[in-house]
């Protein structure tokens, strides 16, 4: 079952066409990433499927609610880590957290929330002296002390050091395994990589690819052959390959859809030449390189189209999208 569908959602902010016909669906358990250039339209489709913003067109239905008239039944079910979130400065980290639980039905134990996002030694602290990272971490804990249903994460290791990251998927990968869904935006490719079953790529407003972080924009994106160059040779002596050829220094990157091919050609030629190709290795394009592709492919300007100038006008033409059917679950 989808815990969240959108089909056709628009927003606009006069003539700006920050969403513009958007669809996808989320399904129960899963993890779903948004990613998408600053501008692109993110922030507004999660604060809509908070119930915080309004829509200008299109269905949505989270946990079977329209969060536009769900009200506090509606919020009850879920837990939010915004991107700017104002504090009670005066408060203790502590207090703070026992606060938010007594908004909720069935709380975790806020002493448990705040001894897993890192914050025990930390608990008679007052807000106002918390370090960034340390803010955003009592964020993610007055999202986690409802036990919601599902979770809404805007960028939520951003400011985070290494560990604290780490920290931070450990904790997202055990709500995970107790079965919460969560929809987070990130602009960090590995984090994606790493928690999400499924990413969606906006640009301008606009979906350009649904699908798992493993298999974004489609199968025909090659693989990556690289290598170091001997030493005495340039790019300029490699063999005909089928790929495309870029070389750093001595560093060669080989985008091919047919690598072995082109393995076999490279390999031949080094022995040939009695020669070796340090740090071979063979791989498929990061979840980075197809997202830098697949913005690149759609246009690659960063913030969202002008609409057609009315302030209301309908969706425009759309950019082909890919989808992958919900993968709920861990990946393996
Ligand atoms: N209240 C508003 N009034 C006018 N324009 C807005 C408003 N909120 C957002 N926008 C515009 O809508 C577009 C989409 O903004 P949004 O915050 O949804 O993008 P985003 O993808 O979350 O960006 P980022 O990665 O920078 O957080 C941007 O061009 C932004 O300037």
């Amino acid at each position: 079952m989808s815990a969240v569908i959108v089909d056709g959602l628009r927003k606009h902010y006069g003539p700006l066409h920050a969403v513009d016909g958007v669809s996808f669906t989320v399904a129960e358990g899963e993890v779903f990433a948004l990613l998408g250039p600053n501008g692109a339209g993110k922030t507004t489709v999660v604060e809509i499927l908070e119930g915080h913003r309004d829509r200008d067109g299109g269905a949505v239905s989270v946990l079977g609610l329209d969060p536009a008239t769900g009200g506090r039944a509606y919020r009850e079910r879920i837990g939010i880590v915004l991107q700017e979130a104002g504090f009670e400065e005066e408060f203790t980290v502590a207090e703070l957290v026992r606060l938010y639980a007594g908004f909720y039905p069935h709380p975790r134990r806020p002493d448990e929330v705040i001894e897993q996002v890192g914050l025990a030694d930390k608990q008679d602290a007052r807000v106002r002296t918390l370090s960034g990272g340390q803010k955003r971490r009592l964020d993610l804990a007055l999202g986690l002390v409802g036990r919601p249903e599902l979770l809404f994460l805007d960028e939520p290791t951003t400011g985070f050091d290494p560990s604290a990251r780490h920290r931070a998927w450990e904790l997202i990968d055990g709500l995970r395994a107790l079965g919460t869904t969560i929809l987070l935006t990130t602009h960090y490719m590995d984090e994606a990589q790493h928690l999400a079953d499924r990413v969606a790529v906006l640009r301008q407003g606009r979906l350009v690819a649904v699908g798992a972080p493993d298999t974004l924009g489609g199968s025909g994106r090659g693989s990556v052959l690289s290598f170091q160059l001997p030493e005495g040779t340039t790019p300029a002596d490699l063999p005909v390959l089928s790929g495309t050829v870029e070389a750093h220094g001595a560093a060669v990157a080989v985008r091919t859809g047919q690598p072995a091919r082109d393995m076999h050609t490279l390999t031949g030629w080094a022995l040939e030449r009695g020669a070796e190709l340090t740090s071979l290795t063979l791989s498929r394009p990061s979840l980075e390189d197809v997202y830098l592709d697949l913005i690149e492919e759609a246009g690659g300007r960063s913030g969202p189209l002008p609409g057609p100038g009315a302030a209301c006008g309908p969706a425009t033409g759309k950019a082909p999208v890919t989808e992958d059917t919900p993968a709920p679950g861990r990946r393996s």
